[in-house]
């Protein structure tokens, strides 16, 4: 069902939403982020499968987008099933007008970063509220690590004049878990660029996955009350 009516006009985020959902082609497997944004889109698709009987299949990027998903009567497949991806859509926390992202207020980091790496085309969703002039500028980088490693990787990321903590849960009475059973660090970075910062965490013994996500985007769409404007390779 469409998540708008006649008399509320689509959002920003709607907007993305229903254009990225017109690319999936019939025999698809497309994969589905998470946020609020991603859900938007699962709601286009499943819309677009219902009135023009598509037949596609979907993979999600977390619990809460395969039960939604499930809810929507879209056919979820496990990612073990996978042998290719055609497309992945998902939303970010910051771009750069350079397509880098950044990723993982929630806390589904790694597969959100296997499914975009793996897919033919990896397409986000925004609204104008995300673009920013570098990575880091309104959000810490998020940053998942071995839950024995947390202390290290800390002390390491300090030296190199990085500061930030563990994520704590939304009570703040104990450390945030991950999907993946890990650990957070939320850090912020002065001295390096995110080029320099996406190269030392991605092979920094103890990490297991980080929220800058370069070079791998086909296309952004940024919705504004300006409507949709698209920025690709
Ligand atoms: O882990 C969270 C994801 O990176 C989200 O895609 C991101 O936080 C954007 O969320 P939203 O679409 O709710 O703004």
């Amino acid at each position: 069902m469409s998540t708008h009516t006649e008399a509320s006009p689509p959002s920003p985020k709607q907007q993305v939403a229903i254009k990225a959902a017109e690319i999936v082609d019939n025999g698809m497997i497309v994969g589905l982020g998470t946020g609020s944004t991603a859900n938007l889109f699962i709601d286009e698709l499943a819309r677009r499968q219902h009135e023009q009987q598509l037949e596609i299949q979907v993979v999600a990027s977390s619990v809460i987008s395969r039960v939604k998903a499930q809810q929507a009567g879209l056919q979820v497949i496990s990612i073990e099933h996978l042998s290719h991806l055609d497309m992945y859509v998902d939303g970010a926390d910051e771009v750069t007008t350079d397509m880098q992202l950044l990723k993982g207020r929630g806390q589904d980091l790694v597969c959100e970063k296997l499914l975009a790496s793996h897919a033919t085309a990896f397409y986000v969703l925004v609204d104008d509220s995300k673009m920013v002039s570098r990575i880091g500028e309104k959000n810490a980088i998020p940053i998942e690590v071995m839950p024995s490693a947390a202390q290290l990787v800390l002390n390491r990321l300090a030296k190199l004049q990085a500061k930030g903590s563990l994520r704590l849960n939304a009570a703040g009475d104990n450390v945030a878990y991950s999907a993946a059973g890990n650990l957070i660090l939320d850090m912020q970075f002065t001295d390096l660029e995110t080029a320099q910062i996406n190269a030392l965490l991605t092979v920094m013994p103890g990490v297991v996955e980080h929220g800058i996500f370069a070079d791998i985007v086909k296309a952004v769409f940024i919705g504004s009350s300006d409507g949709v404007k698209l920025l690709q390779r």
